[in-house]
């Protein structure tokens, strides 16, 4: 498969801030991968990195071997990076129709594919932004981006915040993505088991260095690792729930 995205000894960060320490990957076309890491360790920062939001000092971010430093952000969209970032940057005074078709670019996603990830929203199609829940606008904001027809999507923290059943409902849709289209995936997460499990690879951030880089279905059962680096700690087989 083609190279999609690579960092090369990359250190970025804010101002004279140094946030992300010598990181390297690469990502193919068609894979997924879960950025893993404890509060502050400076998932979001790769990400705003990857869209041109940071200060990069060292290293090389490459986008189907083009050189990326320097291209702005509205650049970096067409040439295929989709980005859902925290915040979600719903339009409140429109509604959930036009807010996905907006912006939309034509390619495999369309509205009739979105809906089918998320059939809430086209329950909710005819409400405005500012009327839905968090879990629907996270639907909606992940729906957007897809509208744009992304080769890369980039995913901060979908689940932060939401009730365990739209929980649920939001990964049914990230993994219904990822199986029906091959969708591309970098998705940064703090509910680790969940991202594990819609993910391939992963890699764990500890103070912006890469320390660990895995199959995700191996890390998943990788107790020791799981709680040293993200502390996550698993029941053992007999031990009382
Ligand atoms: N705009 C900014 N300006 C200066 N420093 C920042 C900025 N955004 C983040 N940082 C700092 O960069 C470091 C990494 O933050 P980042 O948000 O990337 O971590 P994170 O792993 O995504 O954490 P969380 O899971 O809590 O969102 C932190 O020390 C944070 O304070």
């Amino acid at each position: 498969m083609a190279e999609l995205l690579a960092l090369e000894g990359l250190c970025a960060g804010y101002g004279e801030g140094i946030v992300l320490d010598e990181c390297s990957f690469t990502l193919d076309e068609g894979e997924t991968l879960a950025v893993l890491g404890r509060n502050g360790a400076g998932k979001s920062t790769l990400l705003l990195t990857a869209m041109g939001q940071t200060r990069v000092r060292r290293g090389a971010i490459r986008w189907c071997g083009q050189d990326l430093i320097g291209v702005p952000r509205h650049r970096r969209a067409a040439l295929g990076l989709g980005w859902v970032p925290q915040e979600r940057e719903i339009f409140d005074s429109l509604s959930v129709e036009e807010n996905l078709t907006v912006a939309a670019r034509p390619g495999r996603w369309d509205l009739a594919r979105v809906y089918g990830l998320f059939p809430r929203l086209r329950l909710r199609r005819r409400h405005w932004g500012n009327e839905l829940s968090g879990g629907e606008q996270q639907m909606l904001a992940i729906g957007r981006a897809l509208m744009l027809n992304p080769r890369l999507l980039l995913l901060d923290e979908p689940l932060e915040g939401l009730a365990p059943v739209i929980v649920e409902e939001v990964c049914a849709g990230i993994e219904r993505m990822v199986a029906s289209e091959g969708q591309s995936l970098v998705l940064v997460e703090q509910h680790v088991q969940q991202a594990l499990a819609l993910t391939q690879r992963c890699i764990v951030l500890e103070r912006g260095r890469i320390v660990h880089a895995a199959g995700s279905s191996d890390m998943a059962q990788d107790a020791g690792r799981l709680d040293r680096w993200l502390g996550v700690r698993q029941r053992l087989e007999g031990e009382p729930a």
